[in-house]
């Protein structure tokens, strides 16, 4: 996430091919961009989810409460998208235990590859669960609607099976491996126009709910059903599949989710998931106390896919090959600040691309180059070490950090300790790779704790303020 001044979208400009390149330079630059392609596909797995969308809807709903407040309701939609997509997943799980399949699942805080040791399960799945997967078989029309409506600028989803009758048609054992594909917006104005485009279907109940949120509400006790069951939670846990600490889980708050008059909550929007893709901008606007002037932040939050901060900066180097500097330059130059999130929690995952790479390795490797960069010498860097709340509750499950990254030794594993050596480790590497002298400002953080957040983002905000007067000798 950064910070930008200026009128045009810098990136479209910077990912042009110089107007003067000879095919020899093109195809160099085809090659280096390949490699660094490859490169990026691999990180960018490892920056998904780490929290940046999720500090942004933060610093709007702190710094910009009216216009926060008009889009509030689009986000019910997610949020209704975000439990159907629990109840497919567990579907695809119990489907997947009765046919002998392998299973990949994206997950928040586990193994993204959810191998089992022998695909063949001994789980006992009766009619009951047939006739529950037949109950819930009208949500897959929900999420067609959900996505529908949020379709517009939307990334193109692989339909997911929800089978109302796995129990008919027995497959011999053949393990498969099979992906959940995520749900991606491309711009944010979509959840804006969904707020206030008229509710479509032909439901319009007199309470005035949707078609997606009467049909909701009448499969909640069949989808809690389904959540509780024994059999449901052996085949989770043998998957190592643990839904409530997995990105946009709402299964325990049914009871007033499902419900025909829902009200979505800040605390069930910060909550809820939603990949971006690509670049997003908002403007956010400090008055200065008691005057009509102010402060406006150009924020920008990069998508963890193929546009990250990684390729911006594979990209850098490439221009900065082929002399290019003075076309693109002013534009790194505006970046004030960038906020780096860090999900400390992740310690103990791999990329999905490379099991050789350790997730959290992987995001010290990108705040390495974003600290050597000589584009950014000036930028000034904050770091949430994000996604506390999950590292406490996977210490507490017995996992070791020194078992995943053994040059933590034999320190303490308490969170207060771990965030400490990730705090120290930060901020050398910040220290040693800045080309010229500058400080970090590091915060620990959970960024769904919406009331801790808001008093760290105002100490980000008085030390963004204060930096830039210094900076621009104000003060
Ligand atoms: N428990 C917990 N969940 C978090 C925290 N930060 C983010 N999340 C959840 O993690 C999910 C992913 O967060 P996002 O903000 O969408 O992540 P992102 O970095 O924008 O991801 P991309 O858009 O894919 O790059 C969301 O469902 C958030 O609610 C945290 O500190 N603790
Ligand atoms: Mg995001």
């Amino acid at each position: 996430m950064g910070f930008i001044p200026g009128p045009n979208d810098p990136f479209y400009e910077l990912m042009q091919p110089p107007a003067d390149e000879t095919p020899a330079q093109a195809t160099a630059r085809l090659k280096r961009e390949q490699d660094a392609q490859r490169v990026n596909d691999m990180i960018d797995e490892g920056q998904s989810e780490s929290g940046k969308s999720t500090t942004l809807k933060n610093f709007r709903m702190r710094f910009s409460k009216e216009e926060w407040e008009t889009e509030r309701d689009g986000w019910r939609s997610v949020v209704q998208l975000n439990v159907v997509r629990s109840i497919t997943t567990i579907i695809r799980v119990v489907e997947a235990e009765i046919n002998g399949e392998l299973l990949i699942i994206d997950s928040d805080d586990e193994q993204s590859i959810l191998t089992v040791e022998s695909a063949a399960s001994d789980l006992k799945f009766s009619d009951r669960h047939q006739l529950l997967m037949i109950r819930l078989a009208p949500l897959q029309g929900v999420e067609a609607e959900l996505k529908r409506r949020l379709g517009a600028g939307t990334e193109p989803v692989q339909a997911t099976s929800m089978s109302a009758t796995p129990f008919d048609t027995p497959q011999e054992y053949r393990p498969r491996r099979k992906r959940l594909p995520e749900f991606a917006v491309r711009s944010w104005k979509v959840i804006e126009a969904e707020q206030r485009a008229p509710q479509t279907g032909d439901g319009s109940a007199s309470s005035g709910a949707d078609l997606p949120t009467i049909t909701i509400a009448g499969c909640k006790d069949d989808m809690k059903a389904l959540w509780h069951d024994k059999a449901v939670q052996q085949a989770l846990k043998r998957r190592k599949l643990l839904l409530p600490d997995s990105a946009g889980f709402f299964l325990n708050d049914l009871d007033r989710i499902a419900t025909r008059d829902y009200v979505v909550t800040d605390n069930d929007i910060v909550r809820a998931r939603l990949k971006t893709v690509g670049i997003q901008e908002h403007r956010l606007f400090f008055k200065h106390a008691g005057k009509p002037t102010g402060w406006e932040w150009r924020i920008f939050d990069v998508g963890g896919c193929r546009t990250s901060v990684r390729e911006i900066l594979s990209y850098l180097d490439i221009f900065i090959d082929l002399s290019q500097r003075s076309a693109w330059l002013p534009y790194f130059e505006g970046v004030n600040v960038i906020i780096f999130l860090s999900p400390v929690s992740v310690f103990d995952q791999r990329l999905e691309e490379d099991s050789r790479v350790n997730r959290l390795e992987d995001s010290i490797l990108l705040w390495t180059s974003i600290c050597s960069s000589k584009l950014l010498a000036r930028t000034q860097l904050i770091l949430f070490l994000n996604k506390c709340d999950l590292l406490r509750r996977k210490l507490k499950r017995g996992v070791t950090v020194a078992e995943y990254l053994p040059s933590y030794g034999d320190r303490r594993n308490d969170v207060m300790t771990v965030v400490k050596y990730f705090r120290e480790k930060f901020r050398d590497i910040q220290k040693q790779c800045s080309p010229e002298h500058r400080s970090v400002y590091i915060y620990p953080t959970t960024v769904t704790d919406t009331e801790a957040t808001g008093i760290t983002l105002e100490s980000v905000r008085d030390g963004v303020l204060r930096e830039n007067l210094a900076a621009s000798q104000l003060i």
